[in-house]
């Protein structure tokens, strides 16, 4: 697979001494949907500027589809779209007299299907019935599928989006996803960015993890989530003596997590399943329920990092 993105070394270092990227190794593979996961101020926006030529980086190279970023930025741009830290938007403009404006500042589009184009985009992100409404009455969720309708009036290779479904409602962070999904679907490249390791979860392809400006890991989310291995969860009311059992049995890392749940690694090698759940019916073990629970990403994350994925 093509990358859609690359970086080798790039690193962004502020006039003011702060050290927002470092040495950073990225591969977007064409036709994902990459996840940029990281807590606030790990450098993603920084990252995602670089990328797009608003700002030079310190050291390192960017390519984006296959071009040198900010050198080729003339001609690559044209093929992305973009929305980052929410779209700039005129309130006593209508929806699709902000998109029929956005448009008209393309020199490349052509003003004859114009009304066609906006349109579409308008429906591509289900606002065609609000499209002759004040933005300002938008909700957040509204102006941001506006948003993402403006970076979709031309067809574009790559979409970039920086915490699109930030201040979002559950409804409104469904519909982003919904479309994200839609678009990579039609083959285009999606790179977003999120704090919400549960939102890359659901859907992204690949991720890549960031903390204070460093690449902890990346590749495909299926993958990340497979090297952590799955809990063995076991519901009982006799918690006590179920964690004693599978003590016995060499169970490691049995913990009692509450008065109905016991949990401990996977048997290794020699052992079944069925092998521990017939020595606790055995011993007397009220069963509920039995099993291993698949390891999340944030077990992935936890695996990596020695503790959780905390945002604050
Ligand atoms: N223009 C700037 N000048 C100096 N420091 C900056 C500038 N922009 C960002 N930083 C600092 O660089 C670091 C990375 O910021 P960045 O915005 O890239 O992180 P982020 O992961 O996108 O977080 P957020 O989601 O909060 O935007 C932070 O410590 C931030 O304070």
């Amino acid at each position: 697979m093509a990358a859609a993105i690359e970086t080798h070394g790039l690193t962004k270092r502020y006039r003011s001494g702060r050290l927002a990227v470092e040495r950073l190794d990225l591969v977007v593979p064409e036709g994902s949907v990459f996840g940029y996961l990281g807590p606030n101020g790990s450098g993603k926006t920084t990252t995602i500027r670089m990328l797009m030529g608003l700002i030079e980086p310190t050291a390192g190279t960017a390519t984006v589809l296959g071009e040198p970023m900010p050198r080729a930025a003339r001609t690559v741009l044209p093929q992305v779209g973009a929305l980052i830290e929410g779209p700039a938007l005129y309130g006593f403009l209508s929806g699709r007299d902000n998109l029929l404006r956005y448009d008209a500042a393309d020199p490349t589009a052509d003003p004859a299907t114009r009304t066609a184009r906006v349109a579409a985009a308008l429906d591509r992100v289900g606002l065609a019935p609000a499209a002759g409404r004040k933005a300002k009455a938008y909700s957040l969720g509204m102006k941001q599928r506006l948003g993402l309708a403006a970076a979709l009036l031309q067809p574009r290779r790559l979409l970039v989006l920086d915490e699109p479904t930030n201040g979002l409602d559950p409804q409104g962070m469904r519909e982003i996803r919904t479309l994200v999904r839609e678009l990579a679907a039609d083959g285009t490249t999606v790179f977003l960015s999120s704090h919400l390791l549960d939102e890359i979860e659901q859907v992204c392809t690949h991720v890549a993890v960031m903390a204070q400006g460093r690449l902890l890991t990346q590749g495909p989310v299926a993958e990340l989530a497979a090297r952590a291995r799955g809990r063995l969860t076991v519901t009982t009311p006799d918690t006590g003596q179920a964690a004693r059992v599978l003590k016995e049995l060499g169970v490691a890392g049995v913990t009692v997590q509450d008065d109905a749940t016991v949990t401990g690694e996977p048997p290794g090698e020699g052992t079944e399943l069925s092998d521990l759940t017939a020595a606790l019916v055995r011993d007397g073990v009220r069963l509920r329920g039995f099993g291993i629970e698949r390891a999340s990403l944030e077990d992935a994350f936890v695996a990596l990092t020695g503790e959780g994925f905390d945002v604050a």
